[in-house]
Order: structure tokens, then C-alpha cells, then sequence
């Protein structure tokens, strides 16, 4: 044991600013950041949405001068996410496998305007392509079929990967898709194409505006629960991600973020592999809220719960919040 009071005293080294600068542990850089992009249809759109305040989502020129200033900022990683056209959903979602599709044109757009200037994370799952907005294929009671939808997923990794995606992240949190999906970029030649897996994705109520984003959260009927985990459950994630390392991830992700920091600390502990969460839409639009009644700074806000994603043990996160952060930071 070290010295007790009056000999030690905590205070002495927060007293100065250069002080508290010296022995502060965590730190956050515009590094941690990936930002999340909505892509929409035509040339110069940008359509806002309503309940993602601040954010919009962007026709494939708005989507390449994100990130240009990406690269301005020092936001290594872009996160794509598509709104298709309501006449190009499905049943089967079959507009995921198309090579033409938003998020193919996007990866191109973004690489025509910057290289390999940033990386290029992009989503695995069906909601932004199905009629129904379950993440997977339905059967006729509405339950989501596991291995015919691992199935698709291959494919829709594929498509991606042919387009010039870097890191594929699947979160529609099927059985054994990241072992398929990385058997599958070894068969195809692509051994370098990382895989950032949605391990532990909970059944959340703070995904709302994400799904008004992608336009399915007028088609979603019911719910994800027999896929997505129960937020009671903390050792059935440690499972989770267990088997998404064992299956070839080189990453994992937790979801939502601020509520289930416990997670990424265990996570973090038990593994010490490369851990990011995922700030979701719900949890953007409280610090918003918040911040817009006065409940406090908007800035600070912002950057401490950022940084407490880092001191629990975050490689990174993934927040609508990056560019601001990101502004405020350099
Ligand atoms: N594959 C679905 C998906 N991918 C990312 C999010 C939510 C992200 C957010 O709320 O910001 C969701 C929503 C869901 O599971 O319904
Ligand atoms: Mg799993």
C-alpha cells in the first residue's frame, strides 16, 4: 500500500492544467473514430433525417466529399449504409448481391475520390434490402432462417469485397456466418479483407432513427429478438464472441455502446483482441436531445462519452458524432 492522507493526496496532480494533461490514462484522437454515411440515390441530394438530427443521408458525390474531408480530419474508417429504393426491396432481398447496388456504387465513389485514403467498413446484413426489414431471410411464420440466410450473407460479402470493401462487418448476428463468410474471401483470393464482427449485438430499443435512416422501420414487424441477444445477458456475449474468433474475425464489435460498457470491459479482458463499439442512432439522439434542452454542453458531451468508450477498452468506436468529434479534437 502507498502513503495515506495527509501524505497522499489525490488532488495534487489534478491542481494545474499541465498537470492534468501529464497523468491523464485514455486518451482520444480523430484515429478512433469511424463515421457512419447514409447513401441515397441521384446527384446533389442530401436528405436529412428527422430524427438523427445533424445527420443526412448523401447521393454518391455527397458520399465522396465526406470523405474528403474524412481524410482532412484524420477519420480513418467510413462505415456505409444504404437506403434503397422501396421498389428494389424484396422478399428474399436479393438487391444485396447486386454489384450495381447503392453500396457498391458508394465504395467506388469513395475510392475515385480518395484511394486508399480511408478505409472502407461496410455492412453484412439484409434489413436495408428485404420487404419485410428483418435482417434475414423469413419463413411463413416470420422467423428468420438461420443457414439459408448465412447463405446470402456469403454472397452479399462477396459483392462487397469485389467492389472494394476493406472491412466487411456483419450485424445481423446469424450462427456461423463469419466462418463461412471468411471461408469464402480465402476461396475468392481475398485474404487481406479484414472482418470486423457484430459479436455481441443486443435487442435494442436505441436503434430507432437508424432504422428510419435506412427506410425500414415502417416495414419491421415485430422484432429481432430471436436473433439479436437479450440485454440481460452479459456471459452468453463472452460465447459470442468466443466463436466469432474461433470462426476467422479479426475484430469484434458491441451494440448499442454507452449502455453495455460492461461488455466491452469484459470483452476486452477475456480476449485482448481488438474491440470497437458501435455509438448507435438512439444514443446520438439523446446527447442531442439533451443538449438542445439546455441539459448541457453539446461539445462536452460529445467528447466525454467518446472517450469513456476508449477508457473501457474501445479500439475505436463508430459514431454519428465523428466529424464533429473529430473538428473539435484537431
Ligand atoms: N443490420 C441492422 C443494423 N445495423 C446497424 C443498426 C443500428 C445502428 C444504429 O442504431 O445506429 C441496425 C439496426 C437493427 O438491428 O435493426
Ligand atoms: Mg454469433
Amino acid at each position: 500500500m502507498t502513503a495515506a492522507y495527509p501524505h497522499a493526496r489525490l488532488r495534487r496532480t489534478r491542481a494545474a492544467a499541465w498537470s492534468r494533461a501529464l497523468h491523464r490514462e485514455t486518451m482520444l484522437t480523430p484515429a478512433d473514430l469511424i463515421w457512419p454515411l447514409f447513401v441515397t440515390e441521384g446527384s446533389g441530394v442530401e436528405e436529412p433525417i428527422a430524427s438523427l438530427p445533424g445527420v443526412s443521408r448523401w447521393s454518391f458525390d455527397g458520399i465522396a466529399e465526406r470523405a474528403r474531408e474524412a481524410v482532412t480530419l484524420g477519420i480513418p474508417c467510413l462505415a456505409l449504409f444504404p437506403n434503397t429504393q422501396p421498389g428494389r426491396r424484396s422478399e428474399d432481398g436479393r438487391e444485396a448481391l447486386n454489384p450495381e447496388n447503392l453500396m457498391c456504387q458508394a465504395i467506388r465513389a469513395i475510392r475515385d475520390a480518395v484511394g486508399d485514403g480511408v478505409g472502407i467498413l461496410t455492412d453484412v446484413a439484409l434489413d436495408p434490402y428485404t420487404s419485410h426489414g428483418q435482417d434475414g431471410l423469413i419463413d411463413e411464420a416470420g422467423y428468420v432462417l438461420n443457414d439459408r440466410t448465412v447463405e446470402v450473407l456469403v454472397g452479399q460479402s462477396l459483392n462487397q469485397a469485389a467492389a472494394g470493401a476493406d472491412i466487411i462487418a456483419p450485424s445481423d448476428m446469424m450462427d456461423g456466418r463469419i466462418g463461412a463468410i471468411r471461408a469464402a474471401l480465402e476461396d475468392e483470393g481475398y485474404a487481406n479483407i479484414q472482418i470486423m464482427a457484430y459479436a455481441a449485438k443486443y435487442a435494442s430499443a436505441f436503434y430507432g432513427p437508424f432504422r428510419d435512416a435506412v427506410g425500414s422501420r415502417g416495414l419491421l414487424k415485430g422484432d429481432k429478438k430471436t436473433y439479436q441477444m437479450d440485454p440481460g445477458n452479459s456471459e452468453e456475449a463472452l460465447r459470442e464472441v468466443a466463436l466469432d474468433l474461433a470462426e476467422g474475425a479479426d475484430s469484434v464489435m458491441v451494440k448499442p455502446g454507452l449502455p453495455y460498457l460492461d461488455i466491452v470491459r469484459r470483452v476486452k479482458e477475456r480476449f485482448e483482441v481488438p474491440v470497437f463499439a458501435y455509438q448507435v442512432s438512439g444514443e446520438y439522439a439523446m446527447i442531442e436531445a439533451a443538449a438542445a434542452a439546455g441539459a448541457g454542453d453539446r461539445d462536452a458531451l460529445v467528447l466525454e462519452t467518446l472517450l469513456a468508450f476508449k477508457r473501457a477498452g474501445c479500439s475505436g468506436v463508430l459514431t454519428y458524432h465523428a466529424a464533429h468529434a473529430a473538428r473539435l479534437l484537431t
